[in-house]
């Protein structure tokens, strides 16, 4: 008799949906295996009035999950790859990752169908440095204003009158089945996505070889190598949320071809570079990309960031 593989998930909906897509997953691909979810509250779950970037960025909502892996209360956590910090506690390691949902960012709005539509002055909600610097860096005009919560609470925010439209990733919205609400798609050449945007990772002890059997099959090879060069950067960067940083990889016939971005909040400067390398280089082609924005002096916007 197996026992029952214990996925660690937060509670919020987009969470329970990736945890229960994946429990699904592996029931169709093992028949009769049992899977159960441990819910969990987070402290990026806690704290929900006040902008990520001041209580310490996206750490904050896998910490809990990994503990619960080492306690042994788990034996997977489901995460939206965005969301996973570079380094990974000692004994936990990324055994999957997903086919990619949609990366791009979407723009949502009742009144205007397009991020070029938006009058003068408008007020624009978006939970990210990232959004919010490529948005004042093309529309200075905008009104930009931070925007915190889980999916359904800021499509409530909108609806609510306090935005003309609001910026999230569209995987989010079409995994909750809000794709209806999408005005427009912004491509990823003009809101550069985050890094890991789209992806679903699955964490796990390294040592269970169970486990990392039964998870195995649900690997994607094209997107892992994808988000490898896009971490690559931002472990060369040091990134977290708390700053302004993208990075986006694609894959075609073995050839990556990857763009990278590092800059001020508020879109008063910004770095840009592309390169491409064989599928078989991801890492060192998401730390060259790196290595051109500090070249182009993302340490100095950097290192001030995270002085603040
Ligand atoms: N920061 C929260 C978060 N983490 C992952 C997603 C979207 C799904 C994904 O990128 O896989 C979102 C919502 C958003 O940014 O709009």
């Amino acid at each position: 008799m197996s026992q029952p593989l214990r996925i660690a998930t937060r509670k919020s909906p987009l969470a329970m949906w990736q945890a229960e897509h994946v429990a699904k997953l592996l029931k169709e691909t093992h028949p009769g295996l049992e899977v159960e979810l441990v819910g969990m509250s987070t402290q990026g779950d806690k704290i929900l009035d006040t902008p990520l970037a001041k209580i310490g960025g996206k750490g904050l909502f896998v910490k809990e999950l990994e503990q619960g892996m080492l306690d042994g209360r788990a034996d997977i956590a489901v995460h939206s790859m965005k969301d996973v910090p570079v380094e990974l506690p000692d004994g936990l390691h990324l055994a999957v990752i997903m086919e990619r949902e949609d990366p791009r960012d979407a723009f949502v709005s009742s009144r205007y169908s397009r991020l070029e539509e938006l009058p003068e002055g408008s007020v624009v909600g978006t939970s990210s440095l990232r959004r919010q610097c490529q948005l004042a860096d093309r529309r200075p005009d905008l009104k930009i204003v931070p925007l915190r919560g889980n999916v359904n609470t800021r499509l409530r925010k909108l609806d609510e009158g306090e935005f003309d439209a609001i910026i999230l990733a569209a995987a989010g919205l079409i995994r909750l089945g809000y794709q209806p609400r999408i005005a427009s798609y912004i491509e990823t050449g003009d809101s550069l996505p985050a890094i890991g945007q789209g992806a679903i990772g699955i964490e796990c002890r390294i040592d269970d070889e169970r486990v990392n059997a039964l998870i195995k099959p649900l690997h994607d090879g094209d997107t892992a190598c994808c988000v490898e060069a896009e971490r690559a950067m931002n472990h060369r960067l040091m990134g977290g949320c708390q700053v302004p940083i993208a990075g986006f990889a694609v894959l075609n016939n073995g050839k990556l071809f990857m763009r990278g971005l590092v800059g001020e909040p508020d879109g008063s400067r910004i770095m840009r570079t592309e390169r491409s390398a064989p599928a078989s280089e991801a890492d060192s082609l998401g730390i060259a990309v790196a290595e051109d924005l500090l070249g182009q002096g993302a340490d100095q916007v950097l290192k001030h960031l995270y002085e603040k």
